[in-house]
């Protein structure tokens, strides 16, 4: 058996039951062998048991009253993976699928991306099983308030710094932030994510989408490609997909499709970015009320995607970006889109695509950018929100987003650079694994066995 299989298999008996968990770490773990063929230290420190292990897991109750005057119970979660060259940090899922594997994942995935940007940043992701999706406002406040009456007393602006992800946005981190220091009396930076006139980073809202189109941008400049013109593929109608969005458009390419968890909308003329804005940042709606206000554009029910298929990466398309959730692109979905000719995929979600649709990207040779590395631009702007917060100034929506660009361009240098060291160029999975474990592993080793 080898070390890779002989570690998998000792993580499966330890920790049963979470399959995305096992994925994240294969993953890393395969990119690494060309390192460990290299250098030895590594193994003789023993740090991939050590890095694949948790510091500290901590799970919990969350009990609270719905509008109903009823008792509702959810589970919470805050894993802190691994602090070896920063403060835990990483976001906060609020969503029914959430359990520890998934936290787990998100939280090792996190370990390597926060080391990428080049910030003192650790890995550390939490959340809970509660879906957000048909509370009240009143609901949704009671909920955060409950959960950091547990959470409050694990973190803290240089410990532990929470911010935002799927169901959890600034009016979530509001309520968790208020209650936070209600029962610390401690006005400080240990959350990200905020609105801008309680401490918030200008730019943070956008920084996802935009570091991720800035991140493909780098990809095609070096293949002697441009953004504009280009027809694009876009999954999600959240956060990280609006966001992809507008910046598509401000560099006058031509993003066609968005998805929620119902269906996904083909607008060949373009998304309608008004709309969108309107329909998820403000009514909270379904999608197939775009189609009712667009007439020209299409709406297609998950009900009606072929079986086992996301019926977004069907549509034709020069350049595609995942930005919903893991796993919703699968191998007949990457096949799909390289025989339509797409040239690039850039992962705006976390692990969007199974390690079957990696594969093919890599054997055809296209430009991917794993998430770890394209969507590293909304942590690294949060590190920047700490950053303020700390001296306790404000930059400019201007000063952020030069940083933020400077930034995924080091990530994509960083990656690149690191693929070609080990004779991959266009392995960008295996620059960023390398990359981003080697300073955490180097940290680990100076500061001993801890
Ligand atoms: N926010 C951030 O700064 C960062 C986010 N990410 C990652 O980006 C991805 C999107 O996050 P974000 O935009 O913040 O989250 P949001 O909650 O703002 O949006 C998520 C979007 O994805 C859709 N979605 C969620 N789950 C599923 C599912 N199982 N099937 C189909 N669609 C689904 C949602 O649809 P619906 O509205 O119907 O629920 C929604 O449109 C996640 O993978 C997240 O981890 C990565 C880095 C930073
Ligand atoms: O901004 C942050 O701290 C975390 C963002 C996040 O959750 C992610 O990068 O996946």
């Amino acid at each position: 058996m080898s070390y890779i299989e002989q570690t998998l298999t000792k993580l499966q008996k330890s920790s049963p039951g979470q399959p995305e968990f096992y994925q994240a770490v294969q993953e890393v773990l395969e990119s690494l062998e060309p390192l460990f063929a290299k250098e030895k230290k590594y193994l003789e420190h023993n740090i991939i048991e050590r890095i694949i292990e948790p510091e500290r897991q901590i799970m919990f109750r969350v009990a609270w009253i719905d509008d109903q005057g009823k008792v509702q119970v959810n589970k919470g979660y805050r894993i802190e993976f691994n602090s070896a060259i920063g403060p835990y940090k990483g976001g906060l899922r609020f969503h029914p699928s959430v359990s520890s594997g998934i936290i787990k994942f998100l939280g090792f995935e996190q370990i390597f991306k926060n080391s990428l940007t080049g910030l003192a940043i650790g890995g550390g992701k939490g959340g809970s099983d509660f879906d957000p999706k048909g509370k009240s406002n009143n609901e949704i406040m009671r909920f955060c308030q409950s959960f950091i009456n547990e959470l409050y007393r694990h973190i803290g602006p240089t410990t532990d710094v929470p911010a935002g992800d799927i169901g959890v946005g600034g009016r979530e981190i509001g309520y968790m932030f208020g209650q936070y220091k209600r029962l610390t009396g401690r006005y400080e930076g240990v959350f990200t994510g905020k609105k801008i006139p309680w401490g918030g980073s200008l730019a943070r809202t956008e920084a996802t989408g935009y570091g991720t189109v800035y991140f493909a941008q780098n990809m095609l400049t070096t293949n002697g490609q441009a953004l504009e013109g280009k027809t694009c593929v876009v999954s999600g109608a959240g956060n990280v997909a609006i966001y992809t969005i507008e910046k598509l458009y401000q560099n006058c390419a031509l993003p066609v499709t968005c998805s929620d968890s119902r269906g996904f909308i083909y607008h060949k003329s373009g998304i309608n970015l008004e709309t969108l804005k309107q329909l998820k940042e403000v009514e909270s709606a379904c999608l197939s009320k775009y189609a009712e206000i667009h007439t020209d554009a299409v709406y297609t029910p998950v009900s009606s995607y072929p079986a086992g298929r996301n019926a977004v990466w069907s549509v034709p398309c020069d350049l595609a970006f995942p930005c919903a959730t893991q796993n919703e692109l699968n191998q007949a979905d990457a096949h799909e889109l390289l025989k339509n000719g797409c040239i690039l995929v850039a992962e705006g979600a976390n692990m969007p695509s199974t390690p079957e649709a990696v594969e093919a990207f890599l054997n055809a040779k296209i430009m991917y950018a794993p998430g770890k590395a394209a969507n590293a631009g909304g942590v690294a702007t949060s590190q920047l929100e700490m950053a303020q917060n700390a001296s306790m100034i404000q930059w400019s929506f201007e000063e952020v987003d030069v940083r933020l660009k400077t930034i995924m361009k080091n990530i994509y240098l960083t990656a690149s650079e690191t693929a070609n060291e080990f004779g991959q160029p266009h392995n960008l999975v295996l620059g960023a694994n390398i990359a981003g474990f080697r300073k955490v592993a180097d940290a680990m080793i100076d500061q001993g066995v801890v």
